[in-house]
């Protein structure tokens, strides 16, 4: 059930890919103004899940989905979601920093010109609110226009941020955006992720237990495509209620 400080819900949702079932009956409301981690072993269905909040799955072919997902109460796979729109209001930063091989500028202004901002004064607005949001602005002020490829793997990762920010999302998807990251870099990228909760909803997967007991105030850990169990961060690290998730945090699988 949806309540009003979930932004989004899950629904018995299933999905296979051709035979293979990477999804099972998992139900599960994200908390509005929150960061969630995702943690489990290697391919547990995480980054399945994750990508199945913005519709990412429809591209890939022999996945099928049964169960209902809601954002803000509306089905998003009804025949009237407009999908280009929900991937602008639910973003995505991928774990390798994938900047476009264009200007650092042309990089956070993509978004919101395909969206038919074309005022240079509004543009630039833009740019610079999302480079701040992202901790990015005072690194690059001085350099907008030179190549996004010439940034540290850091600095391009908080780039693919504000260029998520820039169309103006409510939830930010997170695929272990830290794990190509130096630990410098990684804690930079952490700091911001506790300032974006106050305007946003960051649902996060992570391999690195550390970084969700950090980071997070909600984890689901997740076993074979199962959610195995799902609650405040402090309670799923000191005392689980499934033994599963007792095992896994413990580091005794996994
Ligand atoms: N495009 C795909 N086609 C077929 N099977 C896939 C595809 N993507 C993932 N799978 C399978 O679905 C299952 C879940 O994979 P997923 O990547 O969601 O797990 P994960 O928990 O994110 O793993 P990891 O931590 O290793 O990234 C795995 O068995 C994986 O092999």
């Amino acid at each position: 059930m949806q309540n009003e400080n979930s932004i989004l819900t899950t629904e018995h949702l299933n999905l296979h890919y051709g035979e293979s079932h990477a999804l099972r009956d998992v139900s599960v409301s994200i908390p509005r103004n929150r960061v969630t981690a995702l943690i489990g072993p290697s391919g547990c269905g995480k980054s399945t899940l994750l990508r199945c909040f913005n519709r990412l799955n429809d591209l890939v072919e022999g996945a099928r989905i049964d169960g209902r997902i809601l954002f803000e109460g509306g089905d998003i796979h009804a025949p009237d979601c407009d999908v280009v729109d929900l991937r602008k209001r639910i973003g995505m930063v991928f774990q390798k920093p994938n900047p476009f091989p264009s200007s650092i500028y042309d990089n956070v202004a993509y978004g919101p010109r395909v969206h038919g901002i074309r005022d240079k004064k509004r543009l630039d607005e833009t740019v610079r609110e999302s480079l701040e949001s992202a901790a990015l602005w005072d690194e690059v002020a001085d350099r907008l226009h030179g190549s996004a490829m010439g940034l540290s793997g850091g600095q391009q990762q908080r780039l693919c941020i504000a260029r998520t920010l820039a169309v103006g999302p409510e939830i930010i998807l997170m695929d272990e955006p830290c794990s190509a990251l130096d630990p410098i870099a990684t804690a930079k990228i952490e700091d911001l992720v506790n300032d974006l909760k106050d305007r946003y909803t960051v649902v996060m997967v992570t391999h690195n237990m550390q970084q969700a007991a950090r980071v997070s105030d909600v984890v689901g850990f997740m076993y074979l495509g199962r959610l195995v169990e799902f609650g405040p961060t402090g309670r799923i690290f000191e005392s689980p209620q499934e033994e599963l998730t007792n095992n896994y945090v413990t580091g005794r699988f996994g």
